[in-house]
């Protein structure tokens, strides 16, 4: 018998691999273009809407009776100035078509394959992410292109997918495009897919061969030596609050800024050790598909993610996450005293 959700996890990393290597291309052919700006004003390109309808056709035709909470809609691209965007995302998901994976992956998208779209068809592929998520049933929590704005300004971003059964993540798979795949070597091949199963560990890959190696986080002999990250954004995690925890904490380090869950990626295979996302906004409810890929893969190489209050992050609720506040993700040994620090930045704070 096969370990459990071992077909999810395999469709789920050719979806990912083919979305990482299109995601590749348009960032090297397409930036410049522009991109269409959502109403909350966030960038979106044509990666974006792209790599959401190559992820959504795959995991539709295997697992026709699952629903996708998909980040983008098609909603902003029925206008006169983006019909250009909407012819590009069709070319860009044709072409995607007619390029070869090797082995299972490239026998996973067989059937997809198969069937001709048109523009129309990849737009109605798109909205069918509109699924409202919840605690029961299965639902896949997909960010076509996390961390928008490093992908537009060169830097990391990653094409992240979740399996949520009842609520709980149980499988993670996200690509890294622009990662190196060894962090001692960061000249060195780019590229990484991280996997985590629930219950399985965790692993990474490269963008060209199958083989998964293992990943943990790194033990630390003493909280002051722990590095941290955090977004790039100081509009998306407040660095004041992150600086002051990794003060209270005797961290001396400077923090590493990455968009992304990329930063997930980093701390998962210990090249980092602990990441802090302090909510910027009273309002803000994170997003499903922004943490669970991300999470899934912390925990299962030997951490815990949590809110800022040390509770565990609820995806049972809907698209986001609003029964939280905050993200904070370390190696299980160290994340209650982080968690301490945190509560006493934010008293500090309010002071
Ligand atoms: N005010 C806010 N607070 C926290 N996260 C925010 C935010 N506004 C946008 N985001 C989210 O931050 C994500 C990027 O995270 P990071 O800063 O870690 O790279 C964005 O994902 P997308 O890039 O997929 O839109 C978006 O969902
Ligand atoms: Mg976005
Ligand atoms: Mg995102
Ligand atoms: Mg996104």
């Amino acid at each position: 018998m096969s370990a459990p959700y071992a077909k999810e996890q395999s469709i789920a990393i050719a979806a990912v691999l083919k979305a990482s290597l299109v995601a590749g291309k348009v960032q090297n052919e397409l930036i410049g273009t522009g991109g269409v700006k959502k109403a909350d004003k966030s960038p979106v390109t044509v990666a974006d809407y792209t790599c959401q309808a190559l992820v959504s056709s795959l995991i539709f035709s295997h697992f026709p009776e699952d629903q996708i909470v998909g980040e983008e809609d098609s909603s902003e691209l029925n206008t006169p100035e983006n019909a250009q965007t909407k012819t590009s995302i069709m070319r860009m998901a044709n072409e995607a078509m007619t390029e070869v994976l090797t082995g299972d992956e490239e026998a996973a998208w067989a059937d997809v394959k198969s069937v001709k779209r048109g523009e129309q068809d990849w737009l109605n592929i798109i909205d069918r992410g509109n699924s409202v998520g919840g605690p029961s049933g299965r639902h896949w929590a997909l960010d076509p292109i996390d961390g928008t704005k490093g992908f537009l300004r060169g830097g990391q971003y990653a094409v992240c997918l979740g399996l949520l059964v009842d609520g709980k993540v149980v499988v993670g798979v996200m690509g890294c495009p622009n990662l190196p795949l060894d962090p001692k070597n960061p000249e060195g091949e780019k590229g990484a897919i991280f996997v985590a199963v629930k219950g399985q560990g965790a692993f990474q890959r490269s963008l060209t061969s199958p083989e998964l190696t293992p990943i943990r986080m790194s033990s630390l002999s003493s909280l002051s030596d722990a590095s941290f990250c955090e977004s790039v954004e100081a509009g998306h995690s407040d660095h004041g609050t992150n600086a002051r925890i990794a003060s209270i904490l005797g961290i001396t380090k400077s923090s590493t800024r990455m968009d992304s869950q990329a930063k997930y990626c980093s701390i998962a295979r210990g090249d980092g050790d602990i990441y802090l996302r302090l909510p910027v906004s009273e309002t803000y409810e994170e997003k499903i598909w922004d943490h669970s890929s991300g999470s899934l893969l912390v925990e299962e190489a030997g951490g815990i993610v949590s809110d800022m209050n040390g509770k565990p992050l609820d995806f049972s609720i809907g698209r986001t996450l609003k029964g939280n506040k905050g993200v904070i993700a370390a190696e299980k040994s160290i994340h209650a005293e982080v968690i301490k620090a945190v509560q006493q930045a934010l008293q500090e704070a309010k002071a």
